[in-house]
């Protein structure tokens, strides 16, 4: 049983990532509610009314995916529950929760962490991490073309993108629930470049490989077509 996790921040590419990365491995892909999620855009409309039900939303969907994942075979998440405290914590930082909310969200993020503990796996087995740059972010973020995350949207999002990549480098090195490693999603267009695509899944199988989680003679064609 392998369970892979992905992270990183808005639109490095996780999702896309997920699909390709699950074809390739022949494992199932578990996506983060994002299109038919209701409390995203009321969020974005009024960030302050909304974070708290937000991450509630977030946390009681990615439990749901985490427990399934963790019972079956073998998976590819699209986004880690070790990043909702970030995103979390971050909102929290500029006010956009009260204490009691504070309060309640650790208690019950502690109470849902102590769940997982109780699982026949408790961890993933490794996290691929993308790193963007802002320049390349808001680049995805405008090529996916979700209206309420734009820019021209709110031009506040400026600042909060910034700062969610600040808060993401800490994590990602004090990350220490699984190996991990990192992707370069500045250089490598793995959606596009057939050759990047091929460097990522390289990547990727060389560490499962060294884990012990792929066999040594594994040797699949890179070539494998997933819906933009
Ligand atoms: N490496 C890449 N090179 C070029 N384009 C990419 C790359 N990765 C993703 N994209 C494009 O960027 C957009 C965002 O990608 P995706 O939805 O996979 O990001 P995400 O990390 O899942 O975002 P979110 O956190 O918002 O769910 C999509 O339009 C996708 O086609
Ligand atoms: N506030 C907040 N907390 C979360 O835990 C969280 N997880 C994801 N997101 C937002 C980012 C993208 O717009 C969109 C897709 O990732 O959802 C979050 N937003």
């Amino acid at each position: 049983m392998t369970v892979i996790v992905l992270s990183g921040p808005i639109g490095a590419g996780k999702s896309s990532l997920t699909g390709i990365l699950s074809k390739y491995l022949g494992t199932k892909p578990f996506y983060e509610s994002v299109d038919d999620n209701p409390v995203l855009p009321l969020f974005y409309a009024d960030p302050k009314k909304y974070a708290f039900l937000l991450q509630v939303y977030f946390l009681n969907t990615r439990f749901h995916s985490i427990k399934d994942a963790l019972t079956q075979d073998n998976n590819v998440l699209d986004r880690s529950i070790y990043e909702d405290a970030l995103f979390f914590q971050m909102n929290a930082d500029i006010g956009r929760a009260t204490s009691e909310e504070v309060d309640t969200y650790y208690e019950l993020l502690h109470n849902m962490m102590g769940e997982l503990k109780r699982m026949p796996k408790k961890n993933p087995d490794l996290l691929v991490h993308i790193n963007v740059s802002y320049d390349t972010m808001i680049k995805r973020i405008k090529k996916r073309g979700r209206p309420y995350e734009q820019l021209s949207y709110d031009s506040s999002l400026e600042d909060y993108y910034k700062r969610l990549l600040r808060y993401y480098k800490p994590w990602y090195e004090n990350y220490d629930y699984s190996p991990k490693m990192e992707i370069d999603g500045d250089k490598l267009d793995f959606m596009a470049n057939p050759e990047d695509k091929q460097t990522v899944l390289e990547q990727i199988t060389a560490k499962l490989k060294e884990m012990g989680k792929l066999p040594e003679d594994w040797d699949k064609s890179t070539d494998i077509q997933i819906e933009a």
